[in-house]
């Protein structure tokens, strides 16, 4: 699509009823203050439509009643289990995951599921990246280098060749000035930052928007296995199971966003997305099969989970604000446990970021 056409498109994106709710609820700093970026305060939000499944929670266990539109399942779920009239295959079950699970998925997420070779934004260009958090925590830098590579005469007559090639390693942040090679180079804790997706198991290509079975990976490790396959347990045909061989992880710092989309990418929609919320509490939008229907606001708190399956699978969702703001946040009890734990750097990263792990069945 060309010039006017591809403008028309995208102020007729702007005007949906999707683009609108995630204008309302995007973080923005306040311009009628006129003071220094430093004092700058966010502009500020009202919430008073978003759903709050943990206030429902609680006034359903004193047996009150639930708002109108939303059931609670019985079943043999040991957590209330929520779900929406207006969005049927759209589960919540809030405060799912206890303080010490959170704390677990929150170290996994930072530390071994970014490992090759499971891929990140960075492949693309600084190629697979080793023990991030590690070198962010040892002030690492990563630094680009050159190598000369020697490829030696097969066959007589042949010529010694020298090629050189680049790569990017990282290293102690003094002797990466020593060297002063005129080389790149970046701050592990930047990149850490900047660190806004994993993916486990099958890798998704987010170039073709696919998954691309021909690139290495490793099995969803187990423990995350047998927590999908509990969860999701609740939005199955009967008599069937599970199999989680894809996740991706989201990373999200104040300001990230999370674009309305639909994930299609899968065979079979009657298998749920199995999806946990680590950190900062956040807005998530759930539309409807059209970016003109209004969306669902909710909150999705550190330890939620929802799931999406059947007709909810065909509908559009984001996620179009994170709260870094103690208030907000609501993480203290994660924060204590944490640091209780002794993670500080754990704790730091917390602070002001989500993260999400999206667990699917791919086939
Ligand atoms: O961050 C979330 O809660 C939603 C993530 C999501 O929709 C996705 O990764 O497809
Ligand atoms: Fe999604």
């Amino acid at each position: 699509m060309y010039g006017e056409d591809a403008s028309r498109e995208q102020s007729e994106l702007e005007r949906t009823a999707f683009r609108k709710a995630e204008r309302k609820y995007k973080f923005y700093y306040d311009d009628s203050s006129k003071s220094s970026k430093k004092k700058k305060r966010p502009k500020p939000v009202d919430l008073t439509e978003v759903l709050d499944f943990k206030a429902i929670s609680s006034s359903f266990c004193r047996d009150e009643n639930l708002p109108p539109g939303i059931v609670a399942l019985s079943g043999g779920f040991h957590h209330p289990v929520f779900c929406l009239d207006s969005r049927p295959g759209f589960y919540f079950i809030p405060g799912a995951l206890s303080i010490e699970e959170q704390c677990h998925w929150i170290r996994e997420s930072l530390t071994s599921f970014p490992e090759p070779p499971n891929r990140t934004n960075h492949n693309a260009i600084y190629g697979p990246i080793h023990e991030l958090f590690d070198a962010t925590i040892e002030r690492k830098v990563l630094v680009e280098e050159e190598n000369a590579v020697t490829s030696f005469a097969s066959e007589p007559g042949c010529f010694e060749r020298k090629e050189s090639t680049r790569r990017w390693r990282f290293s102690e942040e003094n002797s990466a000035r020593l060297r002063g090679n005129g080389g790149k180079s970046v701050l592990a804790s930047v990149l850490l930052r900047k660190l806004r997706w994993s993916t486990l198991g099958l890798q998704f290509d987010w170039s073709k928007r696919n998954y691309d079975v021909s690139l290495p990976h490793n099995k969803i490790p187990d423990a995350l296995c047998e927590l999908a396959k509990q969860m999701a347990a609740t939005a199955m045909p009967t008599g069937e199971e599970f199999k989680p061989e894809a996740a991706i992880v989201n990373y999200f710092g104040l300001g990230d966003t999370l674009g309305g989309h639909l994930d299609d990418m899968e065979a079979d929609w009657s298998r749920p997305i199995v999806s946990m919320s680590l950190g900062c509490k956040a807005i998530f939008l759930l539309g409807g099969k059209s970016r003109e229907d209004v969306p669902v606001a909710m909150f999705l708190r550190s330890g939620d989970i929802v799931l999406m399956a059947g007709e909810a699978r065909e509908c559009f969702h984001g996620v179009p604000r994170i709260f870094t703001d103690k208030e907000g946040a609501e993480i203290d009890p994660l924060e204590s446990h944490l640091l209780h734990e002794g993670n500080n750097h754990f704790v730091d990263y917390i602070r002001s970021s989500r993260i999400n792990i999206n667990i699917r069945q791919v086939f």
